[in-house]
C-alpha cells in the first residue's frame, strides 16, 4: 500500500486549470509508474490479456493516443474473480486520477443502460444509525477496533468509522481491500484537503473552508490520539502507526464514501459505503451514469442514463452532490467546478428583468450570459 509517505516532504499547492477548475494537489501531476512498492500508484499497462471474457479490454497500446493510461490489469482481474462486472467500460488514470471510460461507443436507448454490477461483498459499510452493523462481516466480536468503532456516533463519525474499517480491512489476510488498496491514491495523489499543510490553507483565500478544514484535521488527529495511545495493543497500533495514516484513511473515506438507502435481508437501512470501482468514477454536473442499488442480488450497479449517447473514449461520470456550492466540493472532495450551477447567482425571471433595467440606465445591456453568475464560484 502506498500510504506511507512522509507528509513533510511533499510540496503541495493549488492550481487552476484552464477551465478555471480549481483543486488541491500535493504534487502538480501523476507519477506515471507501476510501482506500489515505491508508494506510487500502480497504473502502468502490461501486455498480457486478462483471463476473463466479460470484460471488453481495449487492445493495449505503447502510448495510448488519448495520452491516458490504461490500469494495471491486475486492477479487473482481482474484482473479477470476486464477481465484479463491468461491460463496455475501461478504467484509466489522467489528470483527475482514475477515471472510467466506455470502451466502446454507447447507444442510447429507451432504458437505463447497466455498465458495472459491484456486489455488497467487495464493500466496505456501515450503517448510520444504531444498532450499527457493518458488511462484510470482518470486525469479529471482542476486537478492540470494534469498541473504538462503536465509541463513535454513527450519524456524525461515518468517516471516522469508515476509516477503522478500511484500515482494519487493509491489515487482514485474503481482504481484498489489501489488493485494491494498491489502486487507491496515496497521500501525496489524494486531493483531499485534509491532508493540506497550514500553508496550503491559507492560501485558499476562504477563511471560512480553511477554518472547516482545520476542525476536521484536528478531529481526526484527536481520534487517532485518543485509541492509538501508547498502550492499545499491537493489533490496533499497527492499523495506524501514525496520524498522517489515519487522516489519510479519513480523506479516503470522504472523497470516496457513497451514501445509500439499502435493503439487506429484511433491513432497510441508510448506509455509508466504500464501494470499489464504482470509486474510480468521476464528478460532473452533467453525468451521463447514475447508481442503482439492486435488492435482489445485493450489488451496486452503474447505469448510462436513459437516451443517453455514450462514445468510445468517453468519460464516465456520476454527480457527487446535488444543490452545493464549490466550496463543499472543496471541503468534501478537493476539487471546484466552474460550471456548478449552485454557484450561480438565482434570479427570478422578475429580478433578472429588474436587473436589466436597472443596467439600461447606464446604457448597459444584453450582458453575456456569465455576468449574471457568481464571480466567487472558484472556492
Ligand atoms: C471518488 S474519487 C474518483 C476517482 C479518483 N479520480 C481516483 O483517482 O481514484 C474522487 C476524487 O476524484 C477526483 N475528481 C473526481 N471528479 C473530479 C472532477 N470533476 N474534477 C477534478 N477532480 C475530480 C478528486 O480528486 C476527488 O477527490
Amino acid at each position: 500500500m502506498a500510504i506511507s509517505v512522509p507528509l513533510h516532504q511533499l510540496t503541495y499547492s493549488f492550481f487552476s486549470n484552464p477551465q478555471g477548475q480549481w483543486k488541491w494537489c500535493a504534487k502538480p501531476s501523476y507519477s506515471f509508474s507501476n510501482n506500489s512498492q515505491n508508494n506510487i500508484r500502480a497504473i502502468k499497462a502490461s501486455v498480457e490479456t486478462p483471463p476473463f471474457p466479460l470484460f471488453q479490454n481495449p487492445k493495449l497500446e505503447e502510448t495510448p493516443a488519448d495520452g491516458l493510461e490504461p490500469a494495471d490489469p491486475d486492477f479487473y482481474k482481482i474484482g473479477y474473480v470476486r464477481s465484479m462486472r463491468a461491460y463496455g467500460v475501461e478504467f484509466k488514470e489522467g489528470p483527475d486520477g482514475f477515471g472510467v471510460f466506455a470502451s466502446k461507443d454507447i447507444e442510447p436507448r429507451r432504458r437505463a443502460r447497466l455498465v458495472m454490477q459491484i456486489p455488497l461483498e467487495l464493500m466496505l459499510t456501515i450503517r448510520q444509525k444504531l444498532p450499527w452493523m457493518f458488511f462484510p462481516d470482518i470486525v469479529p466480536l471482542g476486537h478492540p477496533i470494534f469498541d473504538i468503532i462503536n465509541s463513535t456516533d454513527p450519524e456524525t463519525d461515518w468517516d471516522l468509522r469508515l476509516a477503522c474499517l478500511l484500515l482494519y480491512a487493509f491489515d487482514q489476510d485474503d481482504n481484498f481491500w489489501q489488493l485494491y488498496g494498491d489502486f487507491l491514491p496515496n497521500a501525496d495523489e489524494c486531493t483531499s484537503l485534509l491532508l493540506a499543510t497550514e500553508e496550503d490553507l491559507m492560501e485558499l483565500q476562504d477563511p471560512n473552508l480553511a477554518s472547516t478544514m482545520r476542525e476536521q484535521q484536528k478531529r481526526a488527529r484527536e481520534f487517532w490520539e485518543k485509541n492509538w495511545h501508547s498502550g492499545v495493543p499491537l493489533k490496533i497500533k499497527r492499523l495506524a502507526h501514525d496520524p498522517e495514516r489515519f487522516i489519510w484513511a479519513v480523506s479516503i473515506a470522504q472523497s470516496r464514501c457513497i451514501n445509500m438507502q439499502v435493503r439487506i435481508g429484511a433491513l432497510v437501512q441508510d448506509a455509508n459505503m466504500l464501494i470499489p470501482y464504482a470509486d474510480m468514477l468521476n464528478h460532473s454536473f452533467q453525468p451521463n451514469c447514475f447508481f442503482h442499488w439492486r435488492f435482489k442480488d445485493r450489488m451496486l450497479e452503474v447505469m448510462v442514463n436513459a437516451g443517453q449517447h455514450v462514445r468510445r473514449g468517453e468519460e464516465m461520470t456520476v454527480n457527487y452532490m446535488h444543490g452545493q456550492m464549490n466550496d463543499m466540493l472543496m471541503q468534501r472532495y478537493g476539487f471546484s467546478s466552474p460550471v456548478n450551477p449552485w454557484n450561480v447567482i438565482q434570479f427570478s425571471g422578475d429580478a433578472r428583468i429588474h436587473l436589466d433595467s436597472f443596467l439600461s440606465v447606464f446604457n448597459i445591456s444584453g450582458l453575456p450570459e456569465e455576468y449574471y453568475h457568481n464571480s466567487t464560484c472558484s472556492a
